[in-house]
């Protein structure tokens, strides 16, 4: 994509990075107030009231201090998670909702809600102060086992809570990839009977999938302690086990955000038990996870962005997990022996589409 802004001299780039700067000094302070109006409850608090609150009614409702809560709604205006509208003649003014703050309700098809209080969780956040010691390799452990004695999926199964969190924050993310997946990439889902969603947690993809194709029918595989939490859906059984070990057989394996959690020796086991779990000359394995595209030609720069912040998320909570750039993938589906492959990248989330034949 052709950049048409003008490259700034160095002077402006110098008066940008006066005020720039403070992003670095005081970023966090965005995430906690998100996670103060979550903890709150501000958007459900508008929701249920049905039309724009005054700050009165608003603090009223929650019972907080009103000067302290316009302090925290001018801060949630001004980065357009609410806005603040005009309600009447007189010029009185209420906040209302805006697409943004719909994501912060508890429930509903939007919310991101549990994977904003996993990431900015104590227990997630402690690793990121590791990172430069990381990068070093003064940390031969990974840092989420570093700090917390044992790698994330072991922690999961040690405290449900946290497991239930991770598995709940997976949901958001699923909510909002699958049904863009299923639209552009509905072809890829005709002619299975059966699927197995490799790690595919508390199987909310697979309901999807099997409520946006009908003819399908579902395996939910993930680790024992996962599947044991996991709903209860038509057309889907949940399978306890590990996916090193063996991979239920289907059609086609589909596996969503597990192989970027893996270094490459191990995605190519995942994938060569994937490639084996499925029919010879008919089956394929559908991956569902980012590439990186290492010349930024045709990306939009919000979802490159978010693929490397991604890619620092997994160096702080996982071992040897990465995302991959199209060179990358192609090393581990070749060393996996895989024949062949396709990409599809899906407009508007960080997500491709990647099906890969026996
Ligand atoms: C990042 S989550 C992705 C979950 C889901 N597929 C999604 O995209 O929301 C990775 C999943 O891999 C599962 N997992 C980790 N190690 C596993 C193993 N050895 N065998 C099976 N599943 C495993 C985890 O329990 C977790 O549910």
């Amino acid at each position: 994509m052709e950049d048409t802004q003008r490259v700034l001299t160095w002077e402006e780039e110098e008066e940008h990075a006066k005020v720039d700067v403070w992003k670095y000094v005081f970023g966090f302070v965005e995430i906690a107030v998100v996670k103060c109006a979550i903890e709150l409850g501000i958007a459900e608090a508008i929701e249920s009231h049905g039309s724009p609150m005054t700050l009165l009614e608003l603090s009223s409702a929650l019972s907080c201090d009103p000067s302290h809560l316009y302090r925290v709604m001018r801060v949630l205006v001004h980065l357009k998670l609410f806005k603040e509208i005009t309600t009447n003649q007189l010029g009185s003014k209420g906040y209302a909702q805006t697409p943004l703050s719909h994501r912060l309700l508890k429930s509903g098809e939007n919310s991101m809600v549990a994977l904003i209080l996993l990431e900015s969780s104590p227990v997630m956040l402690a690793p990121w102060h590791g990172l430069s010691a990381r990068i070093r390799g003064n940390i031969s452990n990974q840092l989420f086992e570093e700090v917390h004695g044992e790698d994330i999926w072991s922690f999961g199964a040690a405290n449900p809570d946290h497991s239930k969190l991770l598995n709940d924050a997976m949901t958001c993310d699923v909510k909002a990839a699958v049904p863009a997946v299923i639209k552009i990439c509905i072809e890829v889902f005709k002619g299975l009977e059966t699927i197995v969603d490799v790690g595919g947690g508390n199987g909310t993809m697979l309901r999807l999938l099997v409520e946006g194709c009908p003819w399908i029918r579902g395996i939910n595989f993930d680790l024992p302690h996962v599947v044991s939490a996991a709903q209860d859906c038509d057309r889907v059984e949940n399978v306890g086990g590990d996916m090193f070990d063996r991979v239920p057989k289907a059609d086609a394996v589909i596996i969503k955000g597990v192989l970027h959690n893996w270094g490459d020796d191990d995605c190519i086991r995942i994938l060569k038990k994937c490639r084996e779990a499925v029919p010879k000359d008919t089956g394929k394995v559908i991956i569902i996870d980012a590439v990186i595209d290492e010349k930024y030609e045709k990306e939009d720069k919000k979802l490159a962005y978010l693929k490397l912040m991604l890619d620092m998320v997994m160096i702080a909570h996982t071992n040897k997990g990465k995302e991959r750039s199209l060179k990358e993938w192609e090393y581990v589906l070749g060393g996996a022996g895989f024949s062949g492959h396709t990409i599809t990248p899906v407009p508007a989330i960080q997500y491709s589409v990647i099906q890969a034949f026996p």
